[in-house]
């Protein structure tokens, strides 16, 4: 089984509710149609039922919780939630009122910290900073954690390389230059992200564009740091670096750069220098080698919310969602 079908097959085994606030958006509607036709999640969407049903057309949301907030019996313990959450950072009953019934980002993050839903997807529309601030305001980080990051699970077409071609990319949509504790960071949630939702061994490569001592710049010293910190901080995790990507997928040039490594040529977990890499990189492997690319899929926030690329598709959108519900099922 793939991937997204095995995803799939987890979400349905134990149902959760997804928020999708992003319902002037065809394609959105469209994942919904298919999310609750095949039973991966409950769905609740947010806007006005009119507005929703018009956007809707040839399509079956019966099933759907429609939610306008300004008309919603929770609204004011959700006003009253955010005001005691962010009392120190000025908001008022005004503000959080204001908040709450006209950006459906804020009303679909305050259902999930409300336990009111498990999770959100959005970022068709709109752009990941926007998608992702409000989620960071009000559910913060997970226990234990205090960076939250992000990754795409990529699965490239007929590719010998990762785990058959499947593949955690991290990060490509939120840290934008991180130092080596961040970076280290990154590696260590990566693995874990890589374990619980491929099942697999995470084997990790810290990406540069210098394998072992190659090249020399304080870009690759970043590099080396972070491996240096990881190893420290995740014994048990199979990582290393500094590899260029061809040293940390390809089997004969990792045995070539890296003789020795038990990493060199295995990896399937990467972890890019910064955004500005991970971001291009996952990009070009969609296109390019049209690979399956969910996400950006978040890591390290106390409950699951999760990103898309405004480039995203209804099929795309299915799959994050899935996932979303696999990581809201794990939480304890
Ligand atoms: C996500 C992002 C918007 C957060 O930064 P920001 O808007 O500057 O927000 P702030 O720094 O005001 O942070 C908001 C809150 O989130 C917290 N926060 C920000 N980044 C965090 C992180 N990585 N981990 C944990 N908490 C974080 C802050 O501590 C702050 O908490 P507080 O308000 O309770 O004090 C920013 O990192 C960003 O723009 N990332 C790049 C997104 C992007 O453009 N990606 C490219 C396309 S995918
Ligand atoms: C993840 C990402 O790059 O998002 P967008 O394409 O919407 O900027």
């Amino acid at each position: 089984m793939g991937f997204i079908d095995d995803i799939k097959k987890r979400a349905k085994s134990n149902k959760k509710t997804i928020v999708l606030p992003e319902t002037g958006d065809r394609r959105t509607l469209e994942a919904a149609n298919t999310l609750l036709a095949e039973e991966i999640a409950n769905i609740v969407l947010i806007g006005k039922k009119e507005d929703i049903e018009k956007g809707a057309e040839g399509l079956d949301l019966t099933k759907a919780l429609m939610i306008d907030p300004s008309q919603s019996d929770k609204l004011q313990s959700y006003i009253d939630l955010l005001v005691e959450l962010r009392k120190n950072k000025g908001m008022t009953p005004d503000k959080a009122k204001e908040l709450l019934t006209k950006d459906y980002l804020y009303f679909g993050v305050t259902m999930v910290k409300a336990g009111d839903a498990d999770g959100m997807v959005a970022g068709a529309v709109n752009s990941t900073a926007n998608v992702l601030r409000p989620s960071l305001q009000i559910l913060k980080t997970a226990p234990g954690t205090k960076l939250v990051s992000s990754f795409f699970v990529m699965v490239v077409p007929n590719c010998e390389y990762g785990a058959d071609g499947t593949f955690v990319f991290s990060d490509c949509g939120l840290v934008q230059n991180p130092n080596a504790e961040e970076l280290a960071a990154i590696a260590g949630s990566s693995a874990k992200s890589f374990e619980a939702l491929v099942g697999k061994e995470a084997v990790v490569a810290m990406l540069s564009h210098s394998t072992k001592g190659s090249a020399s710049h304080p870009d690759v010293d970043k590099v080396v740091e972070a491996t240096k910190i990881a190893k420290e901080l995740y014994p048990d995790i199979k990582l290393e670096g500094e590899f260029q990507l061809d040293a940390a997928i390809v089997p004969s040039v990792g045995a070539s750069k890296a003789p020795g490594s038990d990493i060199a040529g295995k990896a399937n977990v990467l972890v890019f220098p910064d955004l500005d890499a991970g971001n291009i990189s996952y990009k070009i492997v969609q296109r390019l080698a049209k690979a399956e690319a969910y996400g950006p899929v978040t890591q390290g926030i106390a409950k699951p919310v999760n990103d898309l690329s405004r480039g995203c598709s209804a099929e795309d959108i299915v799959g994050v969602v899935a996932i979303t519900a696999v990581q809201a099922a794990a939480i304890k």
